[in-house]
């Protein structure tokens, strides 16, 4: 029995890597090193450099290491990237999870867990936290690739047994509160990393996109879910898919908004520093709430989360961005 997790060099793939690593479970990890590190792996991990599109790479895998199960993290992630270049994310997101999908189905992996997104729903109309039950619509290429490979993992299923979860996570935040692993990539885009390089003097000022929504303080409101959390729902799954529970699409949030504002002092707290966060336009394409329901994960995983706590998410992800810092400046960093 063995874990293939692709995209295990990421940011959430790493923290799954960890999770699976600290329970004894066997563990390959298929990643491109496009914006994973290796740094940020355990040991007692193997780590495949390839591609997920590569069906003779994926298929010899499953064959050679015993893989009963594919956790599948790797993607192209950025939503302002896929509408500049959509086809980069049709390809990376859809085809090549295709070609995952296949080679699953032909090397008879039983169970498959699949990292989906709030960016199914695009832009809810519903004013309540959005379940399973809403329509999804997404608004961006970003949404589709992945709402595609959804389609494809449900109809695949049906036609060759194959059993599948797919998480859709809400905003996914913090870092392992060990400090193993964090958000690593360079040129992240996400708020609370933002706003942790602020407070760290890695930039002179943030800026909040746009005061002008329908919310109480006029910011966007978005469901922050701690990482680790968001590790152990899988955790669950996966041993739900093993012990022969059927399929599921689950959201994965904590059911509670906070405002960019609110996200913003938070940081300021934690940190001590009040550093400047400036006002300016919309960003293009943001919903201006999207908090998850969570009833379907807390009822069929029996998922209880452990770390929801703000001022907890932003204390990790300081901590993991100030050791990134020290790790970027020593010599020889990459
Ligand atoms: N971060 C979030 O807030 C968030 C929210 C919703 C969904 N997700 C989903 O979670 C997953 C992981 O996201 P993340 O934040 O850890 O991103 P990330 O960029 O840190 O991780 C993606 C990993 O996949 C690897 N990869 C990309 N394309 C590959 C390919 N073709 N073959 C092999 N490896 C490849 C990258 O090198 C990287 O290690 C993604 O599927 C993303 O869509 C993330
Ligand atoms: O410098 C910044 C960065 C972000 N924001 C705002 O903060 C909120 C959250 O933005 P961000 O952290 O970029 O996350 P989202 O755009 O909500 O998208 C994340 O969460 C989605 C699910 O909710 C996932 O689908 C995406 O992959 C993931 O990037 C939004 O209102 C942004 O406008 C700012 O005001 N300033």
């Amino acid at each position: 029995m063995a874990t293939l997790v692709t995209g295990g060099a990421g940011y959430i793939g790493s923290h799954m890597v960890h999770a699976l690593v600290d329970r004894g479970e066997t563990v390959v990890v298929l990643d491109d090193l496009s914006t994973g590190f290796e740094a940020v792996l355990p040991d007692a991990a193997t780590l495949v450099v390839g591609d997920i599109g590569d069906e003779v790479l994926v298929g010899g895998l499953i064959a050679s290491r015993g893989i009963d199960a594919i956790v599948h993290f790797a993607g192209s992630i950025v939503v302002p990237e896929s509408v500049a270049d959509p086809l980069k994310y049709y390809l990376n997101n859809t085809v090549k999870s295709r070609a995952l999908i296949a080679a699953a189905v032909r090397g008879g992996v039983g169970a498959f867990l699949f990292s989906s997104t709030a960016a199914v729903y695009g832009e809810p109309t519903v004013d309540a936290p959005i379940g399973e039950t809403v329509a999804p619509a997404p608004v961006s290429p970003y949404g589709w690739s992945k709402l595609m490979t959804e389609v494809m993992l449900r109809d695949a299923a049906a036609a060759h047994g194959l059993a599948y979860t797919v998480l859709r996570y809400f905003n996914v935040a913090g870092a392992d509160p060990k400090g193993r692993t964090g958000q690593s990539t360079p040129n992240a885009t996400h708020l609370i990393k933002i706003a942790c390089q602020t407070a760290l003097g890695q930039r002179a000022k943030m800026q909040v996109f746009g005061t002008d929504y329908p919310t109480p303080d006029g910011t966007c409101l978005r469901d922050y879910i701690h990482v680790t959390d968001l590790v152990e729902a899988h955790v669950l799954a996966l041993a739900r898919l093993r012990a022969g529970g059927g399929n599921l699409v689950a959201n994965c949030g904590y059911g509670r908004g906070f405002s960019v504002r609110e996200v913003v002092e938070a940081v300021r707290r934690v940190s001590g520093v009040d550093f400047v966060a400036e006002v300016v336009d919309r960003r293009p394409g943001d919903p201006s709430a999207l908090v998850a329901d969570s009833g379907l994960i807390r009822r069929e995983l029996g998922w209880v989360p452990a770390l929801d706590d703000l001022d907890g998410i932003v204390g990790n992800a300081l901590a993991w961005e100030a050791a990134l810092a020290r790790r970027n400046s020593a010599p020889g960093a990459r």
